[in-house]
């Protein structure tokens, strides 16, 4: 389709723009409390709210506390909520084993939330970085993340984030054959409804930079991610591994960073016509709310028109730290 306008003044766009109700009537796109999935950041105690200094607004919390997150965003009719710990040294060996311990920090916020809002889908993240001596998503052996062991140790992990009731399990690891071997795995252990929404398209970047300092990453990360994580420069090669991730059981597909890589998002949506998510990451948010914080752009503008392209770029939903206060906006307007 390929409408040719007519001459001006027969065709004059802007009638269509002249009033309120006419914008709404031709709105193409429009952003909805479905759209939310929202990533928060547990650590131990209790009671604990914990500022994040470079995510301002977003805090650490212990798992009471999240629960209580939990509680709020199923009110507010969020979807989602997706989990990940924040770890010190004292959590880091060189095998990884936290990572499937049925009642580490993720495991024991999954069982509390899904008895106190059984509603709320929980996601999780599969990677061993926060367990990780070395700050990997992967076993280093001789300086080398090595992939088909690191895949073993991430069946582990999912399967322990399964049981615990997990709804959606979201490797976030970029290592190849993990999503087959997670999902042969949850068949045979009689998970046969437990989502995987795999980070199919990660991409080697440096928005990721507030989420190292909110999981106790930053220091613990000896080198960067660049031999699993995607080259920036490369869009062919997120269609193969959309592919390879849908022919191995992933449900559904997620692109990230998000605003950044919109055209990733939409040639998976055109290409594949599957569940497609976009993760709008620390950095975009931090970047939104330090310019807001200075009066330099008007944040909740810019929150609003930064999602709502999410949307018009293909994508089902978004992971946001703003999924609270876009809820709490659209349930007001
Ligand atoms: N596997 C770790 C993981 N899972 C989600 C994020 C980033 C999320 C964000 O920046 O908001 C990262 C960081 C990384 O790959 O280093």
């Amino acid at each position: 389709m390929n409408p040719t306008p007519a001459p001006f003044p027969t065709t004059r766009l802007r009638r269509t723009r002249s009033t309120d109700a006419l914008r709404r009537l031709t709105r193409q796109n429009t952003l909805t409390v479905d759209d939310l999935i929202w990533p928060i950041f547990l650590r131990s105690g209790e009671g604990v709210v914990e500022p994040v200094g470079s995510m301002p607004g977003v805090n650490r919390l212990s798992v009471d506390k999240a629960v209580e997150a939990a509680v709020e965003a199923q009110a507010l009719g969020i979807p989602a909520i997706c989990l990940f710990p924040y770890t010190g040294m004292e959590d880091r060996t060189e095998d990884c084993a936290e990572a499937w311990n049925p009642d580490n920090l993720t495991n024991r916020a999954i069982r509390a939330i899904k008895v106190a809002a059984p509603d709320i889908a929980v996601m999780t993240d599969i990677a061993l970085d926060p367990y990780n001596i070395n700050g990997h998503d992967g076993y280093v052996r001789d300086g080398e993340i090595v992939n088909d062991e690191t895949v073993e140790a991430l069946v582990k992990m999912a399967l322990a984030q399964a049981e615990a009731g997990a709804n959606i399990l979201g490797p976030s690891d970029m290592m190849d054959g993990r999503i087959g071997a997670i999902r042969a795995a949850l068949e045979a252990a009689n998970h046969p409804n437990v989502v995987i929404l795999s980070y199919t398209a990660k991409y080697a970047s440096g928005f990721y930079g507030p989420f190292r300092d909110a999981v106790g990453a930053t220091s613990a990360l000896s080198g960067d991610k660049k031999t699993y994580q995607m080259d920036p420069g490369n869009s062919d090669e997120a269609m193969r591994l959309v592919a390879r991730d849908l022919a191995e059981g992933a449900d559904m597909v997620m692109v990230k960073p998000g605003l950044p890589y919109l055209d990733i998002c939409r040639r998976v949506k055109d290409s594949f016509g599957v569940p497609t998510y976009a993760y709008q990451v620390s950095g975009e948010y931090a970047m939104v709310q330090a310019a807001a914080q200075n009066g330099w752009i008007d944040g909740e503008k810019v929150m609003l028109e930064s999602l709502l392209a999410f949307k018009r770029a293909g994508c089902d939903g978004i992971l946001t730290y703003f999924a609270p206060a876009v809820a709490k906006l659209l349930q007001d307007s």
